[in-house]
This record gives C-alpha cells, structure tokens and sequence, in this order.
C-alpha cells in the first residue's frame, strides 16, 4: 500500500490518518450508545473535525542545501522527503495532545525532513552527516509515541532549557521502516534477528512462516515497530506469558555517532554490567538502533480466552497477587476496576452469563450504571494439554477466591476488540470529548493506595474547573512483586482541552510519586516524563545516564530533550 507521500505500508489497515489512528476506512462514528452514556454523564458532544491537511501550518523547512545533497548521496534522493505531507506524518507522536495539535493545524514541531535509510551502514553515514553538520536526528518507528518521544524540544514548541536555541541547525526524522527484514533465524536457540523498522503485523508474519512468534502485542501493535519496543522498553497484552519486551531482547545492534554497538553476544554473561540494559530504553538518545535479537517461541496451536467476576477490584488484586507469586499466570491478564468494568464492559460481560446486571439507576456526573464487581480477563496460548492444564488450575485459584465464570465467549469478544480503542479515541475527538491515557507500576503493598491517589489526583484536577470526568483502570501488568495500573481518563475537551490534560498529568505524576509508583510502566520518559525522571532514578542516576549520552553522542544530535532531565535541574 502506498500514501499520498509515496511511503510504503505493510500495517493491516494501511497507513494511518495523518490526524489519528489507523486507516481512513477504519474510522466509524462515535456509537450512539457511548454518546448517550457521556452526555448522562455531563460529557457533551460537539463536533470538532481535524483541519485539513492543506491548511497546517509548518515552519519553513531549514535545512541548507549542502545538508540535504549528502544525505541524499547517502540513501539515495527518493528516500530524502522534504514534502508537506511526509513531514506532518512525522511531526511528534500519537498521545492526545499531539493529536489535538495537529487536527488544530499546529504541525511547528514537524522535522525539516524525513531521511529513510535502508540498512545499518547508511543510518551510521546519516549519522555522521548530522554530527558534522549539527543535526538534531529523530529516531522514528512507527511514530506511536505517547510520551513526546518524538519531539526533541518541549511541548510548547520551543528549544528545552539545556539545548541552546542556536545548537543546531535543523531536524532530521531518521525513519526505521526500510529496516524490515528478519536477518536471522536460528530455531537451535530459539531467537531471531529482527530488523528495527518491522511493524508488529509484518514481525509476526515472518516469524509465523518459521512456525515462531515473538508474542509482544501491544495495543499499538498494529504500526509499533521493534525497534521502537526495545527503545521504549515495552509491554505488551500478553506480558504475563511471553514476558515484556525488554525480556525478550537477546541483543541489539545501535548505530551511535562513535560507531556500531553490539551489546549483547551471548544470552547471559558476567563481564561486568549488562550494556543491553543501556540500550533497552535509550528512546533514540544514545544511538539508533537497526536491529533485535529476540527470544522467539512456537506459534501457540491453542488460544483459549475467558471472562470472570470478581467481587470488587481489592479481592482482584488478591488474587492477582497469589496466581503471580505461585507462578500461575495466564498468558493474557487483565483486570478491569469497578468504573472500567461498567463503562467498557457491561455488553460484553452481559452476554454470554448468568451475571444479573441491575438495572440502571439515575446516571449522575460522579457514577456510572452500575454493575456488581470487577470483570478479570485470562487468556491462555500454547499447546493444547498446557493451555487446558494452566487454564484448569488458574481456574481452580479464581473459584476458590469466590471469582464467577462468564465463560470464552466475553473472553473471544476481547481478543475482538483488542485494538479498537484507539480508533475510539479518533471518534471522541471528533465529538471533542478528550479521552487519554497513563499507567504506573508499584510493589504490591503499594498498589491499591497508587490506585486511589491518582484516581482522585486526576479527578480533582479535571473537575476544578466544573467539568465532570471519568477516570476508568485496569490492571494490565502482572508480577510476583507488583503490577501496573493504567488509567484511562475521558472528560469535555472544553475551551483549552491541552491545558486541561496537562492539569490532570501533573496531578497524576505527583500522585504517582508520592505514592510508591513509578513515573512509566511501559509508556517510557519522552518529553512528558522528563520532570519525574530525577526523583525516579536519582541524582547518581542521572549522572550515568549523562556520562553514556556524551560517551555515545558527543555531539548532542540524538533526541535532545527526550529521557534526561534538564541539565538545569
Ligand atoms: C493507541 C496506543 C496504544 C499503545 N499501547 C501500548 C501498549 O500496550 N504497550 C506499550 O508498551 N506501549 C503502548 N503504546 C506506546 C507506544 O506504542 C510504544 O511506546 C511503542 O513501543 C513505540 O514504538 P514505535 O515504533 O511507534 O516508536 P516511536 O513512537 O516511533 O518512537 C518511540 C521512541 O523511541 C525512539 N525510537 C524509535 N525507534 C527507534 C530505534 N530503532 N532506535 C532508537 N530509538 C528509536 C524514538 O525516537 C522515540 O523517542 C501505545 C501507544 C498508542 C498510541
């Protein structure tokens, strides 16, 4: 499939939207229902449709000709696109707020220009030409960022603190995609080499005729990249059974300015600390890198995915905690709290049960319709015997904690609708109602007292000003010491719908810290997380991650101002 921009898209839907998520032709209207449900709420609908692309606003582009001349000589002037529509395409990430902006028609943060290198040598040249020249260069995946992690300056637009104005001369978006091929599969050791560019969807399809799976799905799978996972340290639906993406990672090729690293020769190793780990999470800026070394698994022959009731979210995360630390876990888990339970689950929780759902009762700004309890998802992948013998045993713990079966048919519903929310968030913009998200993690002692505070953070900074809010959240991560909360908010975009969120953000991450948790789970630092990043790792902390950026990147051309705390500070 091809864009407008003469890109190249191998995702299920094609390229997405230049102003949200997914193809065009997966766009649908908001439900009726989910409208009705908001308006009872004190959510009103307005419309609020993107611009047209013809009307962004872009800054001129910048680069001078001599730049632009060596990086073409490097990959060739048809993967060098200086065009309107490349460069709106590649202007910051898919959080909220970046989609806000740019269906506003504020593309200010977009780069001069997109290079697409084809292969690990040319992202080294690249690299070399924008130290030289002074360059800032852009590692872009599949630009799902939503963190800010694909804007080096700040999120008003203007150059961060510790990047003088006149640093640079310009903003290359370095794009992974031309990165696509598996270079190596090795079934003796259970790993593949996968290049950083593969989307999720074309991962798997290639692994799959290897009869293997890597089985990070994410719900941005469908246009992440690999290399984006490793750079962000992701996490994906089925964590529990496949293991984060970083737990997956065997080793990583980087193309720094200083040259090829390599950490990674073997799958564990003594000499000395574990350089992977320093990769893993540099979110572009420590080097680019151009291809995965992963743990891969056969393709499972059986899924099996299934509803329960659970009292309320408390015995929940009980029992969550007791499957994790008796080493029980399904491959997919998943808990949903009380609010997330009624507002996204009542229909399919409803459907396939003997649940009685009472009947609503008047819908006020602060509840919702209410029903009994908190919805757990299981899922199980594998051979036929081990998914029917984990799913009997973790079946057994839940019945015992009192949890009720709805059977496999909420759990298919699931596995449905497992990447429709984003195209929801598309449908609520376009209604102006704002609909976000944010995730933490904590040590179990720790959880439901995070779970609480940033609940009622979020709540109290949206509804200062009146607005009513709904801050819905389930349980996506799950370990023997802890889990991750994420959080899903939605309220009235209003007359200034960003200055809103970043109320509501704020509030959220000094709840966070305040209450055990950590500033990212799986969403990584960005832009967005930058203020939280000092009291998250610490002073001495910080002076490592220093010391590699300016070891790796003399410089100062990868990302600055993503990841690391101002030099301010
Ligand atoms: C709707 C939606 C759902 C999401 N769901 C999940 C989820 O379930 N789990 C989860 O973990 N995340 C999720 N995310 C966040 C996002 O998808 C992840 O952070 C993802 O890992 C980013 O991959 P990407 O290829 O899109 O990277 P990009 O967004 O392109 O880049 C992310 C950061 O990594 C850097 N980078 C990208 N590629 C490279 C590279 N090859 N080398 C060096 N640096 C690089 C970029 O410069 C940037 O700083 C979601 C996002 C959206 C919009």
């Amino acid at each position: 499939m091809t864009s407008e921009s003469g890109e190249h898209s191998d995702a299920p839907g094609g390229d997405p939207v230049w102003w949200g998520w997914g193809a065009a032709e997966a766009h649908h209207p908001l439900p009726a229902a989910v409208r009705d449900l908001l308006a009872a709420l004190g959510i009103a609908a307005r419309p609020s449709p993107p611009v047209d692309l013809a009307d962004v606003i872009l800054a001129p582009a910048r680069l001078p000709v001599e730049v632009l001349i060596e990086l073409r000589a490097v990959v060739g002037a048809d993967h060098v696109l200086e065009d309107r529509e490349a460069r709106v395409r590649h202007c910051r990430g898919r959080s909220t707020v970046d989609l806000l902006r740019l269906r506003a028609g504020d593309a200010s943060d977009a780069p001069d220009v997109v290079v697409v290198p084809a292969d690990h040598a040319q992202v080294l040249a690249v690299l070399r030409i924008c130290s030289h020249h002074r360059v800032i260069v852009v590692p872009f995946g599949g630009g799902t960022s939503v963190v800010g992690g694909l804007v080096p300056s700040t999120p008003t637009g203007t150059s961060p603190a510790d990047v003088p104005a006149d640093a640079h001369i310009g903003v290359v978006a370095l794009d992974l995609r031309r990165l696509d091929s598996v270079r190596e599969v090795d079934p003796v050791s259970g790993t593949a080499v996968l290049g950083a560019g593969l989307r999720g969807p074309a991962a798997e399809a290639l692994l799959a005729e290897h009869g293997l799976t890597l089985g990070h799905v994410p719900q941005s799978w469908e246009y992440a990249t690999i290399g984006g996972f490793a750079a962000t340290r992701s996490s994906g639906q089925a964590s529990a059974g496949y293991g984060r993406f970083d737990q997956l990672v065997t080793g990583l090729r980087v193309a720094t300015p200083v040259g090829t690293w390599e950490p990674g020769r073997v799958p564990a190793s003594a000499a000395g600390p574990d350089l992977r780990q320093l990769a893993l999470g540099s979110e572009g800026a420590f080097g680019v890198i151009t291809e995965v070394r992963v743990r891969v698994r056969p393709l499972p022959r059986r899924r099996r995915f299934e509803g329960w009731r659970v009292a309320n979210l408390a015995a929940g995360l009980d029992l969550l905690r007791e499957l994790a630390q008796r080493d029980l876990l399904p491959t997919v888990c998943r808990l949903s709290d009380e609010v997330e339970t009624a507002a996204g689950l009542a229909n399919a929780v409803t459907a396939g049960t003997d649940v009685t759902v009472p009947a609503t009762s008047a819908v006020t700004p602060t509840s919702l319709p209410v029903i009994a309890g908190c919805y757990l998802l299981t899922g199980y992948e594998g051979g036929d015997a081990d998914v029917t013998e984990r799913a009997t045993a973790v079946g057994t713990v839940i019945t015992a904690a009192g949890g009720l079966p709805l059977g496999e048919g909420v759990g298919q519903d699931w596995l449905a609708g497992r990447f429709h929310a984003p195209y929801l968030r598309d449908a609520l913009l376009d209604e102006g109602i704002l609909a976000e998200t944010l995730e933490t993690a904590a040590y179990w002692r720790d959880v439901a007292r995070l779970y609480a505070a940033v609940g009622r953070a979020v709540t109290d900074a949206i509804e200062s000003d009146g607005s009513p809010a709904v801050v819905l959240c389930h349980v996506s991560h799950v370990y023997p010491a802890g889990a991750s909360l994420y959080f899903t908010i939605v309220c009235a975009q209003g007359p200034d719908p960003i200055s809103r969120w970043s109320r509501a953000k704020q509030a959220a991450g000094d709840a966070i810290m305040a209450n055990g948790g950590t500033i990212t789970h799986h969403h990584a630092v960005g832009t967005e997380h930058r203020p939280w990043v000092r009291a998250e790792i610490g002073d001495v902390g910080v002076t490592v991650l220093r010391a590699v950026k300016a070891a790796l990147d003399p410089a100062g051309i990868l990302n600055p101002g993503i990841l690391l705390p101002p030099q301010a500070e």
